[in-house]
């Protein structure tokens, strides 16, 4: 059969493929075994891993490196395993094989296989598969956003105090971070707005925005793997995505808003404690002198 004439087609058609293939092992482990004894931890004691993120990662990248030789990774696992973070003008995959590792270890039914691909530096696609669900979220740069073939438009609502706003409680926990984090959540409550809610997974919080059900949703501490897949579902659903200091978004900065549209943004971002993780592509920690 000859190549399409639009590879990153090829390229998603792939991803969909074994991202359901990858929903499949996390439906068995969560199915069949106590995910509790196969906790490993990273950054801090509330930071998990299991080797179920780590087999899927596996999975997903050999699988396609035997279709796409010459592309490049961000994986989770592989940069926590010591792989750079660098995100070039090739085209690049960027993994989370299990965003929601926390609530796949506790059984909580909301964990997204999440695969982003950029070139030239802009995400052209994104894979969100929701695998407990079975909601196969979506977006090709330009050509709408759908979960499960149907299409998906954000929420129209302008208005603040009827808006639904997502956030997380993120793995840090740090007494100032904590209470940078409560600080914001305190302001926003009190707004107020209908109500806060939190999928316990950034690209699923994203997929809630993206099909109208979260006017917003806002996090410090989220990496590009996290965020990267969902981000075009979002603005392929007609939201916007910036930066919680206002700007543009910046994939490697660990900050993102993703919102139904610039008006709730504006508001929502006026009421957040602006601070910084260490970038995701930070240089390796130099060697002491
Ligand atoms: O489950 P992860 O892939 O580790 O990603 C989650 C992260 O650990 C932290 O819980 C954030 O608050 C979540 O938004 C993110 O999905
Ligand atoms: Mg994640």
């Amino acid at each position: 059969m000859s190549k399409s004439h639009d590879p990153w087609q090829d390229a998603m058609d792939h991803a969909v493929a074994v991202a359901r293939k990858s929903g499949e092992m996390i439906r068995e482990v969560v199915q069949n075994q106590d995910q509790s004894s196969l906790v490993q931890t990273k950054s801090s004691a509330v930071d998990l891993v299991t080797e179920t993120d780590q087999k899927v990662e596996r999975l997903i990248i050999q699988s396609v490196k035997s279709k796409f030789p010459s592309h490049r990774f961000i994986g989770e696992e592989s940069v926590s395993s010591g792989e750079p973070c660098i995100l070039t003008s090739d085209p690049t995959w960027i993994i989370d094989p299990i965003d929601g590792t926390t609530n796949f270890v506790h059984r909580y039914p909301f964990v997204g296989v999440c695969i982003g691909f950029a070139v030239n530096q802009q995400v052209e696609w994104g894979v969100v598969y929701s695998a407990i669900e079975d909601k196969m979220f979506t977006a090709r740069r330009g050509r709408g956003a759908f979960c499960n073939g149907r299409p998906l438009q954000v929420s129209t609502q302008t208005d603040v105090h009827r808006s639904m706003v997502a956030t997380e409680f993120g793995s840090d926990r740090d007494p100032q971070v904590v209470d940078k984090i409560f600080s914001s959540l305190h302001k926003v409550l009190s707004l107020p707005v209908h109500g806060v809610r939190g999928a316990g997974s950034a690209a699923l919080n994203m997929c809630a925005v993206a099909r109208g059900s979260v006017e917003l949703y806002y996090e410090t501490g989220v990496h590009v793997w996290d965020i990267a897949a969902a981000s075009v579902i979002v603005t392929e659903a007609g939201g916007v995505l910036r930066d919680t200091t206002g700007g543009a978004l910046d994939l490697m900065s660990r900050r993102i808003v993703a919102a139904n549209n610039e008006t709730i943004a504006t508001r929502i971002i006026a009421e957040l404690e602006v601070y910084s993780s260490e970038r995701d592509d930070r240089a390796p920690d130099c060697e002491p002198e």
